[in-house]
């Protein structure tokens, strides 16, 4: 795997080397009105000096060991340090799936002895949202997280409720492959560095995501490092963004964009919060459509034809008789 060397704020990192061109994401102070303009249009953005999660900054495994409680933490596993997400609930409708990660639900302090050894032949990612039964301090912890800040940006934006807040904490080197989420995303750092790539949702065309019914739905089939383009060709067209988290950064990243997320090495386990809220209700429809509308209408219409035949199998010929020869 080709790598390269980027420098971030007077810091070197050693990353992957990929086929498609990249510019900076923009980095800006959370008060910069520029930063502010950027989130009003759903465009991403680095966001510095917000404390958001200041109250977390001295969070570190020891201390998550010693304060995150005895309750049960969901661990996924994998061979080749890809966490493909995988919707469960879809595994019935395909029976020949076989997931990617292994997942073991253990506790913090099981996962923190796991990570100091020396023979782990496989990488670990917990991702466990957060919920009542951590430990007294790190409640204490969450209710100083600059609530005032978040909800100022979520009630300027119209953003739905929260919905949640997953902990994060992965090995150095974990990737979570290029995926799009349906929820606008306040993504907090606090320990190590997150390299992401995002992709305008304008380049649906170039991702090729799976079927909606499929166990990956939202995620991208392209194979980053090995990409087949008789399969995907316009993958050949993608054009993206980069830029790297670290502790105390916040990335607002917008609902509908793709993004893939690489823990880098050299700094230690990562640890994050994601703050994800629901969508703004659309009142209004105005034209011209977002792309990421055209991508919510694309999703709306594929639902109802896989419901409409009932038959996953059919999928394929009937919609390919829409199209071809008409619309290609
Ligand atoms: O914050 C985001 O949206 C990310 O993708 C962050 C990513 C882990 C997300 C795991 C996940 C992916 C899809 C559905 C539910 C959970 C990382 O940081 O590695
Ligand atoms: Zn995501």
């Amino acid at each position: 795997m080709a790598t390269e060397t980027i420098k971030v704020n007077s810091r070197e990192f050693v990353v992957k080397k990929y086929s498609f061109p990249t510019e900076q994401i923009p980095r800006l102070d959370y008060q910069d009105k520029k930063a502010e303009k950027l989130i009003e249009n759903g465009q991403p953005v680095i966001l510095t000096g917000s404390d958001l999660v200041g109250s977390a900054h001295h969070w570190d495994i020891g201390y998550l060991c010693s304060n995150l409680g005895s309750g049960q933490y969901t661990v996924y596993s994998s061979a080749d340090g890809k966490f493909k997400y995988y919707d469960d609930k879809k595994l019935t409708q395909n029976k020949q799936f076989k997931p990617p990660t292994t997942q073991t639900d253990m506790t913090f302090q099981e996962f923190a002895a796991k990570l100091k050894r020396k023979d782990n032949k496989e990488l670990m990612y917990l991702q466990q949202p957060l919920n009542e039964t951590v430990g007294t301090r790190i409640v204490m912890d969450f209710t100083n997280f600059n609530w005032g800040w978040a909800n100022e940006t979520q009630k300027k934006n119209h953003w739905g409720p929260m919905t949640s807040n997953l902990l994060l904490v992965g090995m150095e080197g974990v990737i979570t492959p290029a995926h799009y989420d349906e929820q606008e995303n306040l993504f907090a750092q606090i320990q190590g560095y997150k390299r992401f790539l995002l992709f305008d949702p304008s380049q649906f065309e170039c991702m090729y995501p799976y079927p909606i019914y499929h166990p990956h739905d939202r995620q991208s089939q392209v194979d980053f490092d090995n990409p087949d383009l008789t399969k995907f060709p316009n993958f050949a067209n993608l054009k993206g963004y980069e830029g790297v988290v670290g502790p105390r950064d916040v990335l607002y990243l917008p609902m509908y964009w793709w993004h893939q997320v690489e823990s880098l090495h050299g700094h230690g386990e990562t640890i994050s919060i994601t703050f994800w809220y629901k969508a703004a209700p659309t009142v209004k429809v105005v034209y011209p459509l977002t792309s990421g509308q055209k991508v919510a209408i694309m999703r709306n219409i594929e639902k109802m034809i896989a419901e409409a035949l009932n038959n996953n199998e059919s999928m394929p010929s009937f919609m390919q008789a829409m199209v071809q020869g008409r619309y290609t």
